[in-house]
């Protein structure tokens, strides 16, 4: 963790300032940043922000296969265009925004994105395997789960599920997240690869 105001120069240790061209807020001033960014070295520079790329799992795979992540956190009305500019001139800058909507800054997003992605390191989930069926990883949303009681206020637990018959299990889990993605998540299935309708039809 770093603190921006390590590297101003004022008396008031300023890092903002008001915008070019007018507007509301305040922007984050390029200076302090740029000497922060030289301080803290190369990486990938990750920033959360309402106009990045949407933050994927697939996205979490791919930062969690890289040795030098370093996140810049903005406040205000964000960050000088100039400093993720300049920052691209030496490492990968990826801008990500966590959805349609606006934070106070992006300290949370990082955090957010710190644990969809440390969670793939190798040894830091207990059972790796949760990892394969879980809703995203294999580009639907999840079956739903179940555990004892089998009868809880009247509500069964699926036969299916109780029925030792594996096969028939992963069939089951695997039409109830394509109903389910369907239902609630009609743009994954837009890039569903239909090729692996087949295969899962044929392990099943
Ligand atoms: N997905 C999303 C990101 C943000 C975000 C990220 C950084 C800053 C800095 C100032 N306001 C910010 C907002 N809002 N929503």
């Amino acid at each position: 963790m770093h603190d921006l105001r390590t590297w101003t120069s004022d008396v008031h240790r300023t890092v903002d300032d008001t915008p070019y061209g007018g507007g509301p807020g305040m922007v984050m001033r390029p200076e302090p940043w740029g000497q922060a960014l030289d301080a803290v070295g190369a990486g990938t520079l990750v920033v959360p922000s309402p106009v990045g790329k949407p933050f994927t799992q697939a996205d979490a795979h791919e930062l969690a296969a890289l040795d030098h992540l370093i996140f810049a956190c903005g406040r205000y009305e964000g960050i000088d265009q100039r400093v993720i500019d300049d920052a691209a001139s030496r490492m990968p800058v990826r801008e990500v925004s966590l959805g349609d909507y606006v934070l106070f800054g992006g300290e949370v997003a990082v955090i957010v994105i710190m644990e969809a992605v440390t969670r793939l390191l190798p040894g830091v989930l207990g059972n790796a395997d949760s990892l394969t069926e879980e809703s995203h990883a294999a580009g639907l949303l999840e079956a739903p789960v179940y555990t004892k009681p089998a009868a809880w206020r009247d509500r069964e637990v699926p036969d299916i599920l109780r029925s030792g018959d594996h096969g028939r299990i992963a069939r089951w889990r695997r039409d109830q997240s394509l109903l389910r993605t369907a239902a609630r998540r009609p743009d994954m299935m837009a890039s569903y690869p239909p090729s692996s309708l087949d295969k899962a039809d044929r392990k099943a």
